[in-house]
């Protein structure tokens, strides 16, 4: 498979997000700031796709016809079945004009005392994160993944797998 044979747009200026899509396709995106549509910290997988997915559609709409469109979407979903738990999701849509594609990387745990505060103080993973680590601008590099694994597991990774599992469709012949 040939990822760098197509041109992607992406929705998106985020360094981690511009990464991991370099990573997947090996190639350089065309960056545009678009909507999500959705709330600033999702708290739902099904809000969190749809924020990918209308992320999507706006950056090739704005690109134009050549492009496949990217949109990809940090969001929180809750686990009432199995664990009880908070999980952080990372989610790539890709859009070419015809074919709808969903990615879902990694699936990791978030402390309850994170999801707390952002419910009382109405406030973004990304700044209890910064918080928690000391520094700014986590969302942009490991995020929480790398906070919580002490550098093992990147932000910019985890979009690159959920990338890769978007595109594939595309591009594999067993698809066809
Ligand atoms: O610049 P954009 O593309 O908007 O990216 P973002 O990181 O600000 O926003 P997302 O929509 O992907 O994520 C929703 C919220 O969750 C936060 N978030 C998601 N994954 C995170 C991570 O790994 N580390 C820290 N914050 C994260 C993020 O910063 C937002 O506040």
């Amino acid at each position: 498979m040939d990822f760098s044979a197509l041109k992607y747009a992406l929705g998106t200026n985020n360094e981690a997000k511009v990464k991991a899509v370099r990573m997947a396709t090996g190639s350089e995106p065309v960056c545009l700031s678009v909507s999500s549509g959705i709330s600033g910290q999702p708290l739902s997988e099904e809000e969190t796709i749809k924020g990918a997915i209308n992320r999507a559609k706006a950056a090739r709409l704005e690109a134009g016809e050549g492009f496949v469109g990217l949109g990809l979407e940090g969001g929180l979903t809750f686990d009432s079945v199995h664990t009880n738990q908070w999980y952080l999701i990372s989610v790539c849509a890709a859009w070419n004009g015809e074919q709808l594609s969903i990615g879902k990387g990694l699936a990791f745990p978030i402390p309850s005392a994170a999801v707390d505060r952002i419910k009382r103080e109405g406030i973004e993973l990304s700044a209890v994160i910064d918080e928690w680590s000391g520094t700014a601008g986590s969302n942009h590099r490991g995020g929480a993944y790398g906070l919580l694994t002490e550098g093992r597991i990147q932000r910019a990774e985890v979009f690159r797998d959920a990338v890769l599992a978007a595109l594939t469709p595309f591009l594999s012949s067993f698809y066809k």
